[in-house]
């Protein structure tokens, strides 16, 4: 049978390069690429039809960051699938990103430069929008939109006698501290990326505790750190290339520099060809690359702190009222 495979943010970065690998592994499957531009999805489409011309690949209307975009395209993957294999969750937005110069230069000469470099903790904040929907943008996009579009497809995704995989791509960048239960949205902060990574690696550990018995699972991974559009909007262009040099070298000493898509979507893919029973729901998987150049995936385990925040909330009524706080037009 040919597996369904949707995959949202899939017009560029990790994402296309995560269905290049898809289809270089099995051309057989019904791969679906989620867009909010239907014109750079057509172009991605283009390309992936370029190097597996015998491929099926269908194009969706989805952008993630508005709920009214997430119930049409899941009503229209309803009508085209009556399986759903694989939902890989990877469409993601940093808006303006500052850099803390002083305290990267800190960071530097100090001994947690290693964590700095594949964190960014403590030297990048970003400054969120609302959209049109009255939401935070970064928990619309990041988290929300990817929450919902699960929920509307849990009929495909919970068929009787097979099994599915939930794949969020997540971050290193995603700290306990960024994140709070009393604001969700991270309205208050400046760290609304992090906060949103955290919320899905909760949100991924919530849907294994609902769905496993249904054949439904949930993992997270960290691409480590990849040049694409993302990172373009950090420095400018010129500047990177300009360090592209030091970055290679960076990498002798922390893996977590996969500097690829094709590197970062190591862990998305290796994911593809587990058995999601014997993942670990606790655990993040991270693209790693030597460097020599070698790509593998390894497991990272969620921290005590994190243990903890998820077996006392996700279990107590109160405080998961706190969880959802939708705005008055969606309640
Ligand atoms: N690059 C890195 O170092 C890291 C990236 N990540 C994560 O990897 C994921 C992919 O990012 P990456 O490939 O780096 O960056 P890109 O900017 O290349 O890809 C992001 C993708 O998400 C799509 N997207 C953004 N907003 C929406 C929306 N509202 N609806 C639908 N699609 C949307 C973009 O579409 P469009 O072209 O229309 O903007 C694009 O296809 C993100 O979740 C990011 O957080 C995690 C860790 C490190
Ligand atoms: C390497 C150079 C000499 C200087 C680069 C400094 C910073 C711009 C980078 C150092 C660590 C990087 C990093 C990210 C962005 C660029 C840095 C801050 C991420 C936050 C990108 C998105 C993610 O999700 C994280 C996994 C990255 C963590 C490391």
């Amino acid at each position: 049978m040919r597996k369904v495979v949707l995959v949202t943010g899939a017009n560029s970065g990790i994402g296309l390069a995560l269905c290049e690998r898809l289809l270089a592994h099995d051309g057989q499957i019904q791969l679906c690429l989620a867009c909010r531009n239907m014109q750079r999805a057509e172009a991605a489409r283009l390309a992936l039809l370029a190097s597996h011309p015998e491929s099926q690949v269908a194009l969706l209307q989805l952008d993630v960051g508005s709920v009214r975009s997430v119930f049409q395209a899941a009503k229209e993957v309803k009508l085209r699938y009556n399986r759903l294999d694989y939902i890989y969750l990877n469409a993601g937005i940093m808006p303006n990103p500052q850099l803390d110069i002083k305290a990267f230069f800190k960071g530097l000469f100090s001994s947690n430069v290693i964590n700095m470099f594949a964190t960014a903790e403590g030297i990048l904040t970003q400054k969120d929008n609302i959209n049109s929907d009255g939401m935070q943008e970064v928990f619309a996009t990041n988290l929300f939109g990817h929450y919902l579009l699960v929920r509307e497809l849990e009929p495909l995704l919970c068929q009787p006698d097979s099994i599915s995989q939930v794949i969020w791509t997540s971050s290193s960048n995603a700290r306990r501290s960024a994140f709070s239960l009393e604001d969700i949205q991270h309205q208050q902060g400046t760290e609304p990326y992090s906060s949103s990574k955290y919320a899905s690696d909760l949100v991924s550990v919530a849907l294994n505790r609902r769905h496993n018995h249904q054949g439904l699972y949930s993992s997270v991974i960290c691409p480590g750190l990849v040049m694409t559009n993302m990172t373009y909007g950090i420095l400018p262009s010129f500047f990177w290339s300009l360090i592209m040099p030091i970055m290679w070298l960076i990498r002798i000493f922390t893996n977590t520099f996969t500097l690829t898509p094709y590197n970062g979507a190591e862990a998305l893919f290796w994911l593809s060809l587990q058995k999601p029973e014997s993942l670990d729901p606790l655990a993040k998987y991270h693209s790693l690359t030597s460097g020599l150049g070698k790509n593998y995936t390894q497991p990272h385990k969620v921290s005590e702190e994190t243990q903890y925040l998820i077996s006392s909330s996700l279990t107590q009524p109160q405080q998961k009222r706190n969880y959802i706080k939708l705005t008055p037009g969606l309640q």
